[in-house]
């Protein structure tokens, strides 16, 4: 049985259709099976550059490109599939094709040749000019935009750039042309030249990409040095080892979507597979396969153990149905947990972890006792209509709260991080408490005003039987750490959250008690640009200590750099903070990949607005007749809204207009329908277009949300605006469109600023 290897090379093949990939995968599947079998007609060409380029019949028309690398031990060979051409296309780019292994990082290239006049006609059209002739004559030097910070020979002699890409990114006069240049070079190329267009140092650039200080062992021969050289970390962004028929399958049928699947950065490989000696986080921004890395990081780590009980879980319940649903994407084959504590990957929300905790632990008496001040609590119905009772509260208690303070929004928080956090039950306890990032500070006389309510509401909560979601977490957590303190051990041996920026205090006290503290206890994925309720935490109250294990990853493979750049300009100007309480920044977000700029468009009136939206999908969706445009599947195009109210009118519009869309919520979304959801639903989805509606002076900061929280918490809560802005404009794939009528959002900055 021959060893596989596959190329991603998407960039350099032609889009097969489905018929062919099909007959692809035979010829793969068969390869693997017996690569003499005659069918395959594996056949060498006389005039090839490189000796051990193949090609191999997939059908009459088609021919695959293959390179064959013979194990000088009289092993099976190894045969690196780089891809299927039409017939006389493959032979020709087969013959100028060549493996190589870059002398001077030691990463494996696998490089397609060039049809005639393709790399002169490159040379001199240089790349797509997404951007436009005249942003780019606006932005054009005549000097070279890195001759400032390197020389050509960095580009080449110390990062191993080929030197004609090198060349070529050298005279580039601007980041618009530096930025196209990396977007179509392939595999750890691209991403160098998009850290260099940042001003990364060389040896920065070096160590993301895992480079090797003695790239080639001179005591190997080529072919060894070929298959020494597939264990680079950046080679594999390029080319992966197929194990099995189900991860072929897998690789083959993915294509170019799930690619996340297979191909990894260096750095998203490294936080996989890195082992630590206790929590890790690890942030970045919108869309830089944080969730990817979680995912599979868990499936690395049941692995290596299948004893091991790992927990991956994350905000809510619909993105943890998403999360499992990806991690089964990943590998059909993982072992799933369907119960806390056993061994495999248990998926869950936080909340329902919470729940689940309970569910399984008995009497919880004494937990209720330290948490609550009493020994009832039963987890007979679930406490919704939390605001509801606060008000019920504030109304029916003369407590002298400021009315400022005698709110749903500040007393619920209040309740949550101070007096659940730290298991206050009595008013001495609260009295003394410290308040450590709470916006406003509290008199005596004001502290013990919010503890009369405070026992109101749960002498009222007591009288119903019910527990709200944070009180479900702090007995869950204040039960694991009885368990634990009784030697009972912990139900997890490691867990992964996503989405850690919106998770509350009670959240994190469930999750520390969770797991012991020890190696790879702890993943936690973040993006504090990100967070959208809530207020900051301080995980070192916690008992979680990162202490140096905190990385970022910078990398959008999500969006183009055109949306991610309009996207970080609605977080300009604002600071934020993240978990460690250090200062978080954009200023190294990039993008693979480019596109059109983002549309801002003005409407004279909501109705307007309504018609042109509409417009706008209607051409997506179902172009006209004669249109260059392919059909967008409606599915993958969604509208946002600030608000709920806005989302219904939307769904309402675009059906009268006769296009079909539903409102997305709790449900799950449904295939072949326009979505339309809030901006904050749209937390960690992904779409091909998106369109932001209703982008308005009064709706964006929403006026009313603003209004609602006290004077202090004032500047936290338009952070929180800006980052549901910035969340929303970051799910765009492809194309991002910002409408709006009357007075434009203050939050919106031109993409040209
Ligand atoms: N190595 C990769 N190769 C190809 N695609 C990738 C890679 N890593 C991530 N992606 C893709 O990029 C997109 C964003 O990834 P992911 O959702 O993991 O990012 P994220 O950082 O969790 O985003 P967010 O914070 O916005 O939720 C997904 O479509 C994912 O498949």
């Amino acid at each position: 049985m021959a060893n596989l290897v596959i190329a991603s090379n998407s960039k350099a093949m032609p889009k097969l259709d489905g018929s062919i990939k099909n007959k692809v995968w035979a010829f793969i599947e068969k390869l693997s099976a017996d690569h003499t079998s005659p069918g395959l007609h594996i056949e060498p060409l006389n005039a090839a550059v490189d000796p051990r380029v193949r090609t191999g019949r997939v059908d009459l028309h088609f021919r695959a490109i293959l390179f064959k690398i013979d194990d000088k031990l009289g092993d099976d060979p190894t045969f690196i599939y780089m891809g299927t051409w039409p017939h006389d296309e493959a032979n020709k780019l087969a013959e100028r094709s060549r493996l190589r292994v870059n002398p001077i990082n030691g990463v494996l290239e696998g490089i397609i040749g060039e049809l005639d006049g393709e790399n002169d006609r490159k040379k001199r059209t240089v790349v797509p000019d997404p951007r436009g002739e005249l942003d780019r004559a606006i932005k054009a030097q005549t000097k070279s935009y890195l001759a400032e910070r390197f020389s050509l020979a960095d580009l080449t002699g110390r990062l191993g750039l080929d030197p004609d890409l090198a060349e070529r990114a050298y005279n580039a006069t601007d980041e618009d042309t530096l930025l196209d240049i990396a977007a179509n070079a392939v595999g750890w190329q691209g991403s160098a030249l998009l850290d260099l267009a940042t001003g990364l140092h060389i040896d920065t650039i070096r160590e993301k990409h895992g480079f090797s200080d003695i790239p080639v062992d001179d005591a190997l021969d080529e072919d060894e040095q070929i298959l020494k050289a597939l264990e680079q970390p950046a080679s594999k962004m390029q080319f992966t080892f197929v194990e099995d028929n189900e991860e072929l399958r897998r690789v083959i049928e993915g294509g170019d979507f799930a690619a996340w699947r297979t191909f990894l950065h260096p750095e998203q490989r490294k936080y996989v597979e890195q082992n630590h000696n206790g929590a890790f986080r690890l942030s970045g921004g919108a869309g830089t396969g944080k969730t990817v890395v979680a995912i599979h990081r868990a499936r690395r780590l049941a692995q290596a153990d299948p004893t091991a009980r790992i927990v991956l879980t994350t905000y809510n319940k619909t993105l943890a149905t998403d999360l499992k649903a990806a991690l089964l994407t990943l590998d059909p084959n993982v072992a799933i947990a369907d119960r806390l504590g056993e061994p495999g990957i248990y998926v869950g929300g936080i909340d329902a972890l919470g729940n689940a905790v309970l569910n399984q632990s008995g009497d919880i008496a004494d937990a209720a006792e330290n948490v609550l001040g009493y020994r009832g609590a039963e987890l007979t119905h679930l406490r919704t209509n939390i605001d509801k009772t606060w008000r019920d509260v504030a109304q029916s208690v003369s407590s002298g709260l400021d009315a400022k303070l005698a709110t749903p929004g500040f007393l619920e928080n209040e309740y949550v991080a101070v007096v659940l956090a730290n298991k206050v039950t009595t008013l001495e306890q609260y009295a003394k408490v410290a308040r450590p990032g709470r916006g406003v500070r509290l008199s005596r006389p004001q502290r013990i005003a919010v503890w009369k309510l405070v026992e109101a509401y749960r002498r009222q909560a007591r009288m119903d039987g019910s527990l709200s979601f944070p009180e479900v977490l702090a007995l869950a957590a204040e039960q694991l750490r009885l368990r634990a303190e009784k030697s009972k051990g912990h139900f997890a041996d490691h867990v992964l959250v996503d989405e850690a920026q919106d998770l509350h205090a009670t959240h994190w006290a469930l999750l520390r008690n969770l797991v012991a503290e020890g190696a790879n206890d702890l993943f936690i994925a973040e993006d504090s640009h990100q967070r959208i309720y809530g207020q900051p935490v301080v995980l070192s109250r916690f008992g979680i200590k990162i202490v140096g294990r905190a990385r970022r990853l910078t990398l959008n493979y999500r969006t183009t750099a055109q949306n991610l750049h309009f996207a970080v300009s609605i977080l300009s100007g604002a600071e934020y903070k993240d978990l460690e309480q250090g200062e978080e920044s954009t200023a190294e977000y990039r993008s693979v990949r480019l596109g059109p700029n983002p549309q801002l468009v003005e409407c004279t009136d909501a109705a307007d607005e309504l018609d042109k939206v509409a417009d706008l999908v209607r051409s997506w969706i179902t172009p006209e007749e004669g249109s260059d445009e392919p059909a967008v599947d409606p599915s993958t195009v969604a509208v946002l809204t600030r608000g709920q109210a806005d989302r219904s009118q939307f769904v309402r519009a675009l059906g009268e207009r006769g296009i079909d869309a539903r409102a997305l919520d709790s449900n799950p979304a449904a295939p072949g329908h326009v979505q339309v959801l809030t901006m904050h639903r749209s937390k960690g989805m992904e779409f091909s277009r998106v369109i932001l509606a209703g982008v308005d002076h009064a709706h964006v900061p929403s006026a009313a949300t603003l209004r609602s929280v006290p004077e202090e918490e004032r500047d936290e809560a338009m952070l929180r605006e800006r980052s549901l802005l910035y969340v929303a404009a970051s799910r765009a794939r492809d194309a991002l469109v910002v409408t709006w009528s009357g007075k434009k959002s203050e939050l919106l900055g031109s993409p040209s600023e």
